[in-house]
């Protein structure tokens, strides 16, 4: 089995190197190939997404992809800037399912934000649709303003769109998961106001049809950001399009204790996949041997459960996870009164060590 490493920028190769330390711990044996991408293809390459990496993660049964992004890069044309490596492989490998599981271990019911009643126990899973919507949506760009008190100016503009096959494949995703759960589907739009998140309501309703042992309820995005804040367990699944999930994930990521502690996947139609951190690159950590590689750890352990189809090896690093945690050692996004403060290697080594 071909593992494709794209490490990335920032905090990207500390952490990766974390969940290729685990991988290798666990007794198979997997290859792996490592290539730039973001600001570090950039760099060697002259392009974010050079043809070499784009090849590999094309070739390989699965990505583990650790983070792009470097503020340096930022005044680039957009074509050439570190974040359009993961929009490329998200579009090249048509990953339009985004599985970013939002779990409190309990150990970790102190370092959330919220108050321990309102996050314990929870275990909710966002859907995103990774390849549609305003993000890839054209036309895009400036122009001259063409109408109103502001004809003739420069304006900004992008498209929101979305395809009636796009909502279906996604809602099908997400109404499947919700049958190996509590069967209930929230379905996250503004069909309030925006032509693209009706459609979207009334596409996600007629996929329901199939799926009569599944609850359905839809909610305004402005409604779900406050649900998730005030009395988050009371979501199951929750599916919504590219921005809306873009948002919602890092705001859950924060119920869990901290984002660095929520992973993900981006499958195709055959559960091909590309697991990465829902975190960035942490240009304000990076180079400190602080970050915390639990998120990372947890997507190897994804991508072995759903690309892979290796359940226990997936299951032992999910235990290992908990252990260490029992353990009392905390990356300091984690930490409180009481714990061990540990760095990015030594939570590594940890979970290394606590694999059964
Ligand atoms: N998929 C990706 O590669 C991805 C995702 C999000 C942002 N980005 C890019 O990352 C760069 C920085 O973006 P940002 O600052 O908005 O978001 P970020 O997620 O990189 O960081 C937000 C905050 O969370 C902290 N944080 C993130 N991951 C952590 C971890 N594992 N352990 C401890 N703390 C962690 C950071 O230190 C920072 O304070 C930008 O260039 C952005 O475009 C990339
Ligand atoms: C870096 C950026 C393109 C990316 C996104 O917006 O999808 C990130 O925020 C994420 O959540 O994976
Ligand atoms: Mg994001």
């Amino acid at each position: 089995m071909k593992i494709a490493i794209l490490p990335g920028d920032g905090i990207g190769p500390e952490i990766t190197a974390q969940a290729v330390k685990v991988l290798n711990a666990l007794g198979e044996s997997f290859e792996m190939e490592s290539a730039e991408v973001g600001g570090a293809g950039y760099a060697a390459h002259g392009h974010p997404l050079p043809e070499g990496t784009l090849k590999l993660a094309k070739e390989a049964d699965a990505v583990l992809f650790g983070a792009v992004g470097d503020y340096k890069y930022d005044t680039l044309e957009r074509a050439l800037r570190p974040e359009q490596a993961i929009l490329g492989l998200r579009r090249e490998l048509n990953l339009f399912a985004n599985l970013r599981p939002a779990i409190l271990y309990p150990e970790l019911a102190g370092a959330s934000t919220l108050k321990p009643e309102v996050v314990s126990g929870l275990d909710i899973l966002i859907i995103r649709e990774l390849t549609g919507d305003i993000y890839f949506g054209k036309p895009r760009g400036v122009r001259e303003c063409p109408d109103g008190p502001f004809k003739g100016q420069r304006e900004g503009f992008d498209t929101m769109r979305y395809a009636e096959g796009e909502i279906r494949r996604i809602a099908h995703v997400a109404f499947q998961a919700a049958r190996k759960r509590d069967k209930r589907v929230t379905s996250v739009d503004k069909a309030n106001v925006l032509e693209t998140f009706q459609f979207w309501r009334d596409i996600v309703t007629d996929v329901h049809k199939e799926y009569q042992d599944v609850a359905l309820e839809h909610m305004y995005v402005d409604n779900a950001a406050m649900q998730l804040v005030r009395a988050p367990k009371k979501f199951d699944v929750i599916v919504t399009g590219n921005m809306f999930g873009d948002i919602l994930s890092d705001a859950a990521a924060m119920l869990t204790g901290s984002i660095g502690m929520l992973p993900s996947a981006s499958l195709d139609a055959n559960n091909k996949g590309l697991y990465e951190p829902s975190h960035g690159s942490a240009p304000d950590i990076a180079g400190q041997g602080v970050a915390n590689p639990l998120a990372t750890i947890l997507s190897a352990a994804m991508m072995l459960r759903f690309s892979l189809g290796l359940t226990e090896q997936a299951d032992r690093i999910e235990n290992a996870v908990k252990r260490v945690l029992a353990q009392g050692l905390r990356t300091p996004d984690i930490h409180e009164a009481g714990s061990t403060k540990v760095g990015t290697e030594e939570m590594g080594n940890a979970v290394v060590a606590a694999l059964a």
